[in-house]
């Protein structure tokens, strides 16, 4: 049985300086019910992402985490949480062999062979190159991967498909329309093919004071 996550926010609101972001945002995500971010370039979207996932504080409002029923504190989420995003990076010295390794003690995946996740995000030819060796496009693969195939209840994505060609945004498209179901999946986009799958959208821009 996958596990039923749920966050919920009341009131939320980010500012930077004198500046809101966002504002009074109070809504409910869940397994299963995949929810889209969307808005223009400096909207908000990745700024709510990182409230929501206790990288950053909010300003305003709160946030609460639930998992089959339990409140989770807001220092343990990130263990039930994978995130994948422009900012975050790679350590780009590890071969991916040694990256799996590294990051599965920390993260561990549904896939527990490395050959099996890399052939799963088309890098198996690459497994002995360093990270700094592979292309914008390959290394996009791998974090999605890391990101899709967690065994965490929780994935956000940002901007999903950046840098990612057409056969590469199919396979993203039927991998995470595949973890929708039993995950609370939540996408930062501006690209409609993206998110067009997901049942919830909150467009940030409707939440500007
Ligand atoms: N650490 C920060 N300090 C000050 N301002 C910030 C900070 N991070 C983001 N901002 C500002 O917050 C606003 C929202 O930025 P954010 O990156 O969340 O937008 P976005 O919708 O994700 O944009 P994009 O589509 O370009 O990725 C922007 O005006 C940005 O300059």
């Amino acid at each position: 049985m996958p596990s039923l996550a749920r966050i919920e926010t009341h009131t939320l609101g980010k500012r930077f300086r004198r500046e809101w972001i966002f504002h009074r945002i109070s809504h409910r995500f869940e397994t299963g019910r995949p929810c889209a971010v969307i808005g223009p370039n400096g909207s908000g979207k990745s700024t709510f992402l990182q409230v929501l996932s206790g990288f950053m504080p909010p300003s305003d409002g709160t946030v609460s985490y639930q998992l089959d029923g339990k409140t989770l504190e807001s220092e343990a989420i990130f263990q039930h949480l994978a995130l994948a995003a422009p900012y975050l990076d790679l350590i780009e010295e590890f071969t991916l062999e040694e990256l799996f390794h590294f990051h599965t003690q920390f993260k561990p995946l549904t896939l527990t062979d490395p050959q099996e996740f890399l052939e799963r995000v088309y890098l198996e030819r690459a497994r002995r190159k360093a990270v700094y060796e592979l292309s914008s496009g390959m290394k996009q693969r791998l974090k999605l991967g890391l990101a899709l195939f967690s065994t965490a209840p929780m994935v956000f994505l940002d901007e999903p498909t950046a840098n990612l060609d057409a056969q590469g945004i199919a396979w993203y498209r039927r991998e995470i329309e595949a973890q929708c179901p039993h995950r609370l999946v939540l996408i930062a986009s501006n690209q409609t093919y993206e998110y067009d799958f997901c049942e919830q959208q909150i467009a940030i821009t409707d939440f500007v004071r």
